[in-house]
């Protein structure tokens, strides 16, 4: 009876004006241990996974269920699967996509299906609709990508700097965050947007952390409109701003986080932290490789 361990950063999204399209791979992580079961079975091993659903209706099950279906399987053996998670929910962490990629990874072990990261990519991101958190939790590091018929991307890794995230106590749908995005842009806004976005990425890809900072608040696809759904949204982020290369709007929110040097974020976090005791305060780094499973040794 073969037993797995499944493990799967979670990921920071659009990284200021880089809307549904950047995301960084974050060294936190969703863990799963499957063994064969009885039946379908998800029990929470850590704080932040408690109250998930149990059984059939937990998303991995539904993931792996429509992997199953896609590459021509009509079940899947029962499972008790340990959830290990340090990932805080619908906190714009991408807890969801590493949902959806365990998913994937676990039908890929269950059904010796041998996907590539390519065809993960493919069924993560035609789920999500966008690869920011899906394609940095598959492939590590800062993921570059657009979908439409497949996913186009480029992936680069990020050195030198880490990432403080500020983490509200309450919960935001990432549903909700989208529904207060504007339908249309006016042309000239959507070019200044698109300038801004494109300015950023080239700074990205050149590891120049003040430029990519300096565009982060310029954004205009969606910081603008989610603001206001985040108490002290602006009395933190100008703060931070004095210590930072520049801060963002995590995903779709309500976590904020400061890029900082990395010689500096030791001392900048326990600063912070001690000025606002009422949030989470993480200090991670991008994770440089992505999800994967490996075969436990089988219990004796
Ligand atoms: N380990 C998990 N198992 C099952 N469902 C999960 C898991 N992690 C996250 N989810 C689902 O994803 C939702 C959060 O998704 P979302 O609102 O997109 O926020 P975010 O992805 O930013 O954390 C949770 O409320 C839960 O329904
Ligand atoms: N581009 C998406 C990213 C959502 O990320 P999440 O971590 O909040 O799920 C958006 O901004 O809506």
């Amino acid at each position: 009876m073969k037993r797995w361990q499944i493990s799967v950063p979670a990921s920071t999204a659009n990284i200021g004006p880089g809307f549904d399209s950047v995301g960084i791979a974050l060294d936190l992580y969703l863990e799963l241990e499957v063994q064969p079961g009885l039946e379908w079975e998800f029990i929470p091993m850590s704080d932040a996974v408690q109250g998930l659903p149990a059984g059939k209706d937990n998303m991995i099950y539904e993931t792996a269920l429509y992997v199953a279906d896609r590459y021509g399987y009509s079940n899947l053996p029962a499972c008790t699967v340990r959830m290990n998670s340090v990932i805080p929910l619908a906190r714009g962490l991408g807890s969801s996509a590493t949902a959806l990629v365990a998913g994937i990874e676990l039908a890929d072990c269950l059904l010796s299906l041998q996907l590539s990261d390519e065809e993960k990519l493919d069924i993560a991101v035609s789920l999500e609709g966008h690869p920011d958190n899906a394609a940095p939790s598959i492939l590590g590091g800062c993921v570059i990508g657009y979908y439409d018929d497949k996913v186009h991307y480029i992936q680069t890794p990020i050195k030198d700097v880490r990432f403080l995230a500020v983490i509200p106590s309450f919960k935001l749908a990432t549903s909700d965050a989208r529904a207060v995005l504007p339908d249309q842009l006016l042309y000239k806004d959507a070019v200044k947007a698109s300038g801004i976005a494109n300015v950023a990425v080239a700074a990205l890809l050149q590891q120049n952390w003040k430029l990519l900072g300096e565009m982060m608040t310029k954004d205009l696809f969606h910081q603008p409109y989610r603001e206001s759904m985040i108490p002290h949204y602006k009395e933190i982020t100008d703060s931070l701003q004095e210590a930072a290369y520049g801060v963002y709007l995590s995903g779709a929110g309500p976590t904020m986080i400061a890029l900082i040097d990395e010689a500096r974020a030791d001392a900048v976090h326990a600063h912070y932290r001690n000025m606002y005791p009422d949030f989470e305060w993480l200090l991670l780094s991008c994770a440089a490789k992505g999800s994967f499973a490996e075969e436990l040794a089988v219990e004796a």
